[in-house]
Order: C-alpha cells, then structure tokens, then sequence
C-alpha cells in the first residue's frame, strides 16, 4: 500500500489550500461517478467499489468519485460495526484499497464517505487520494441527516455520527475541489465558500433518501454550481463518464462575470472564527470566509 499521512498532517494541508485562485494546469479531463450497490458484507462492498473504479480509469476517468457510505449500509444499525480508524493501518480495509486503487490506476479518488472511528467519535468522512496514493484531505459530513416526517420518513444521523466543522477544500492534479457530503448540499452557504476560495469544482457523494432527497439532488446540484446537466442516471447500478470542460466554464463566467457583480457592499461573509480574512482576487470589498452569510 501506498505511504499515506496522518489526520493531523492532513488538516494542515487543508488549510493550508486556502491560496489566491489559480487556474488549473489541465483544462479538460474525464470524471467518473460509481452509482453502486451496497451490501450488509464489507468485504463485497470493497471488492465491488474497487472493480467499478478499475473499469472508470479504464473509461479514461482521472478522477473518480464513490457514493456516500459505499462500504456500509446507510443505517444507524451499520454504522458503529464497519467504521474505520484510517490511522490503524491493519483495520481500515477500505481506506487502503482507495489507496491502492488510486496509486495503481493514477488517479485521484473522492472516495464517497465512510464512517470514522476517531478519537471515541464516528464520522462520517470522504477521502480524497491522489494519483501517488496519498491521502490530500479528509471532509467529515458537517451538516447531518436528522429528519422526522410522521409515517414516512423518521431518521437520526446524529444519533450515530457526529458532524465535522470544517469545510474542505483540496488542490489536486484535476483542479481545487470543494468537498460536501449529501445533506451538505442543502446549504449554499458552504458553497459560496468555496466559491469564494476559488474551488473549479464541488463534489457532493450522495445517498439521497426518496422521501425529500429526490425533490432536490439535482436541482440544488445545479443552483450550486450555475450549469448545465451533462450527463446523468437512473437508479441503476452505473458507472456515469463526463468531460469537464474548464475552458467553457471559464468563457461562460467571462459572459456573465458574477463575481464583479456581486454586491459585497451590502452583504458578505463574515469570519465567525475571527481567522485572518482572506481576500478574494476580484473583490475590494468582499472579504470572507470562514463564516456565513450575514
Ligand atoms: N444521506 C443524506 O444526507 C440524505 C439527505 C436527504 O435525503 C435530504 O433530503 O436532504
């Protein structure tokens, strides 16, 4: 397997990434989406995700991306008996085939999200590897799943995990990535955020519920991001192959330049953990992050 860093070395790098925006060296490049099936067996479900990662590099897919809890059934009765500690390098059997996939196939993984076992805590957390099989930045779901619609829907994610307070947002071979699990999409605030950080792309691993979930995943996908729908699915186990096109990106927003546009004058993001303010290239008057919407 290959050397992998620590959590404590990877929360440095995160913050660390909060750099000017750069456009990235690579403007085009192929992703691939596992849509998969998940089993009450561990060992199948790695077995399974590693063959499907195999096939989207094969696809020519350079950067991959899982579900969310693609090892591990989404139920609170699961979540305590297939979680890893990602340090125990003889225990985390599904941190170490991300690994190895990505090493082997040069690729960069967003490996969906897994649940944690760190410090007498559960997490559930999205790990992000690149090309030489290192971790770059581990995302542990902020925003949990807690809901209670009388005789439809009645689930406690709290009950289980406990939610990350950290935004994640990592440099990698295919550009700055902003990373938000399921129910985080539902909040445009840790969007803007990485906008403000100068993400090229924010990748969401979901496992909607069909209650509420189907309503939103992709119409909130999109006011995320302003695009189009490139390419999608059904519910159908699937591997889903589509080319991002930075150079479109970057025509379409000099068409429509938002980011001048923006009214920091009369609203803007405040940092609530009093961090030095980062400046955003194109704003005098937009300080932000760290913070919310005010
Ligand atoms: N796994 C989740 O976070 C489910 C979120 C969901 O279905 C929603 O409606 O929000």
């Amino acid at each position: 397997m290959a050397s992998r860093l620590s959590s404590s070395t990877v929360d440095t790098q995160i913050s660390a990434s909060s750099e000017p925006f750069e456009i990235p060296k690579i403007t085009k490049f192929k992703i691939g989406l596992c849509q998969l099936t998940v089993t009450s067996n561990k060992n199948d479900n790695v077995a399974h995700a590693q063959k499907l990662i195999k096939a989207a590099a094969k696809q020519g897919a350079s950067l991959v991306m899982l579900p969310e809890t693609w090892n591990c059934p989404y139920s609170t009765d699961y979540f305590e008996e297939f979680a890893e500690d990602f340090d125990d390098k003889d225990g985390s059997l599904s941190f170490a085939m991300l690994s190895e996939v990505a090493l082997g196939n040069g690729i960069t993984i967003i490996g969906g999200s897994m649940p944690e076992r760190r410090k007498n805590q559960l997490h559930n957390t999205c790990c992000v590897f690149g090309p030489d099989g290192n971790l770059k930045a581990k995302h542990s779901k902020m925003h949990l799943f807690d809901i209670n619609l009388p005789g439809d829907i009645s689930f406690k994610e709290s009950d289980t995990f406990t939610a990350g307070d950290q935004p994640t947002i990592v440099d990698t071979d295919v550009g700055r990535i902003g990373i938000g699990i399921c129910h985080d999409l539902r909040f445009p605030e840790l969007a803007m955020l990485y906008q403000a950080r100068g993400a090229h792309l924010i990748c969401y691993p979901g496992a909607f519920n069909m209650s509420t979930g189907e309503l939103l995943w992709e119409l909130e996908q999109r006011a995320r991001q302003s695009s189009k729908i490139v390419a999608t699915s059904g519910h159908e186990e699937t591997i889903v192959i589509a080319e991002v096109d930075y150079s479109k990106i970057r025509q379409l927003r000099e068409a429509l330049p938002l980011e001048k546009q923006r009214r920091g004058d009369v609203y803007r993001l405040v940092d609530v953990h009093q961090q030095k303010p980062w400046k955003y290239k194109n704003f005098d008057t937009y300080e932000c992050v760290e913070g919310w919407l005010v």
